[in-house]
């Protein structure tokens, strides 16, 4: 059987909403179950995690008995902010069930280019690491728009996940979607998609398959995530790309088992 060497200690993990909400739009209480029972295991085991968690909006929307997101962006913020701290509330539940501690830190993507700020970022990562404390980090809506404006811009957590795991010098970034992986084509527009399970540079041919940018309405679709993969490739790190539904697909993706599709220079895989 094939497998992978996947060396890895510290480790962001992001999540997408499409993992944390249900398509009625209810609160997917399972994957926030299993993401908490996960990330608190290996934290026992001794491994630096930080989770990366999108689904603000689509909290908000949930306890505000929205069905739709909003197009005004004022809205859209208002909503991140009420669903934000349920979210975090979700995910304290969850996460004392395990005896694990998080912390919340909402950044925005240009906090990294300010010496100063990214300094303080990186000192309260470090500080919450050597506490054993994992840090769940969404945007920081109400100051940022660049999730939800995507008439001018296309940021989102797929990237600011990638910043995060450069700047803290992680050896793997698990990017959680509602997908088995990277296809050579949409999967939710052709039947006949074939999943990549290998992937060793990123270029025009592999945007072209991944759609255009916010392919799905609110979100940054593949492209995205492509962004993100091809920052972990150039700076020789490895990101894996999986379906969240069961987050305990991590347990597999750190044995070396060869699921979703993992981004890597290296030839990683093995018969
Ligand atoms: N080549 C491709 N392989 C896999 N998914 C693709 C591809 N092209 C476009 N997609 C779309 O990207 C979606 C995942 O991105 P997104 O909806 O932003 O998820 P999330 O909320 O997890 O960030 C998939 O559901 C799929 O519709
Ligand atoms: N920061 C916002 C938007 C995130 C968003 O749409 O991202 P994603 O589901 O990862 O494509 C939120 O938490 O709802």
């Amino acid at each position: 059987m094939e497998t992978r060497t996947i060396n890895a200690n510290r480790i962001v993990v992001k999540v997408g909403t499409s993992s944390l909400i249900h398509p009625n739009g209810a609160v997917n209480l399972e994957t926030f179950d299993q993401l908490a029972y996960t990330l608190s295991a290996l934290n026992n085991q001794g491994k630096e995690l930080i989770l990366v968690s999108s689904g603000a909006i689509g909290v908000g929307l949930n306890k505000m008995h929205l069905k739709k997101r909003p197009t005004e962006i004022g809205a859209q913020q208002a909503l991140a902010a009420i669903g934000q701290s349920e979210l975090m509330t979700l995910f304290t539940q969850r996460f004392d069930h395990y005896l694990t501690d998080i912390a919340q830190v909402l950044l925005t993507h240009d906090i990294f280019d300010y010496p100063k700020s990214n300094k303080f970022a990186m000192d309260t990562f470090n500080c919450l690491l050597n506490d054993n404390v994992i840090p769940i980090v969404n945007e920081n809506d109400t100051v940022a728009t660049d999730e939800l404006d995507h008439h001018t811009t296309f940021g989102d957590n797929d990237q600011l996940s990638a910043i995060v795991a450069s700047h803290m010098n992680a050896d793997l970034l698990i990017v959680l979607s509602d997908i088995d992986g990277f296809y050579d084509q949409n999967p939710k527009k052709f039947a006949d998609a074939n999943l990549i399970s290998n992937v060793a540079s990123i270029n025009d041919d592999e945007f072209t398959i991944a759609g255009g940018a916010g392919s799905r309405f609110g979100t940054g679709g593949m492209h995205t995530k492509l962004i993100a993969a091809k920052r972990m490739i150039d700076e020789d790190r490895a990101m894996v790309l999986a379906n969240g539904k069961d987050p305990r697909i991590i347990f597999d993706i750190l044995a070396g088992k060869p699921v979703g599709t993992l981004f890597s220079k290296e030839c990683m895989t093995h018969e």
